[in-house]
């Protein structure tokens, strides 16, 4: 059983059909890539996962029970943790005090009642930005308030990371740490399904990958498979004659 499946969704939003009998799986232990071209869907798909956004038809499973119906709220407690491609972090509040909020709001009254194995600070300290935790979250570098996200994510101790353009402002360095700590997440026995433009990371940290086309899944496989996988290339390159072209960013 899959931790995560979606099954054979479609959205329309008037005349535009954003996905369209989308089916795919994300598994525990696993890092999943969701990738496409701009306007492919891949951001729909998330907020159809998260419960944002209602699908016209098709269902989601987490952890073999039906969510499609559940609220936002619900489907977090049931373990779906989710970043945004806009950063959500409260400017005015500390680093610290934005994932002691996270964690705070997430466990709720029962969070008062039992300890919670997410220490604030550890996570700072795992994300690679314990330096920043006294500085306003306003006036942190981009890639900084990133890894605040992804904090104030674990903060909830999700069993699914849904990771919205996770890398989007980090170099090089940084990036390189956030794919470790993507495999080290995903070896704690977590899944990770995570959108992502950054070519590099997606081949380098992913186990499979789905990509979607027009709302369609056009291709799921290991990374050297959908690397080489004509239809994809097409996808991205926008012609056919792709032999000797990777994919590009
Ligand atoms: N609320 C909306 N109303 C109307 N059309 C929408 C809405 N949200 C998305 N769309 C359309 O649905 C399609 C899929 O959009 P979506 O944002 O899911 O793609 P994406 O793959 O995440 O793109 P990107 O990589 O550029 O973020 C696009 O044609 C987009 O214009």
């Amino acid at each position: 059983m899959s931790l995560l499946e979606v099954d054979d969704v479609v959205v329309q939003f008037g005349g535009v059909t954003a996905v369209d009998h989308a089916s795919f799986v994300a598994e525990a232990g696993r890092v999943t890539g969701l990738i496409g071209p701009n306007g492919a869907g891949k951001t729909t798909c998330f907020n159809v996962i998260s419960g944002l956004q209602k699908p016209n038809r098709g269902r989601v499973v987490f952890d073999g029970r039906p969510v499609t119906r559940l609220s936002v709220p619900r489907r977090s407690r049931r373990g779906m943790g989710r970043t945004f491609q806009r950063l959500e972090a409260f400017g005015s509040l500390s680093v610290r005090e934005n994932v002691r909020v996270a964690r705070d709001i997430h466990g709720g009254f029962a969070g008062l009642l039992r300890p919670t194995a997410a220490d604030v600070d550890g996570l700072l300290e795992r994300v690679g930005i314990a330096a920043y935790a006294d500085e306003r979250a306003d006036s942190i570098p981009t890639g900084t308030a990133r890894l605040l996200e992804l904090a104030r994510c674990l903060a909830c101790d999700p069993q699914l990371l849904l990771l919205d353009e996770p890398s989007s402002g980090l170099d090089e360095t940084e990036t390189d740490a956030f794919g470790h700590l993507l495999a080290e997440l995903a070896a704690e026995g977590r899944g990770v399904l995570m959108v992502e433009h950054d070519m590099d990371l997606v081949m380098s940290v992913c186990d499979e990958i789905h990509v979607l086309d027009f709302g369609k899944v056009i291709a799921s496989g290991a990374p050297g498979a959908i690397r080489s996988n004509p239809d994809v290339q097409r996808a991205y390159l926008g012609y056919s004659d792709a032999d000797d072209q990777e994919l590009v960013r």
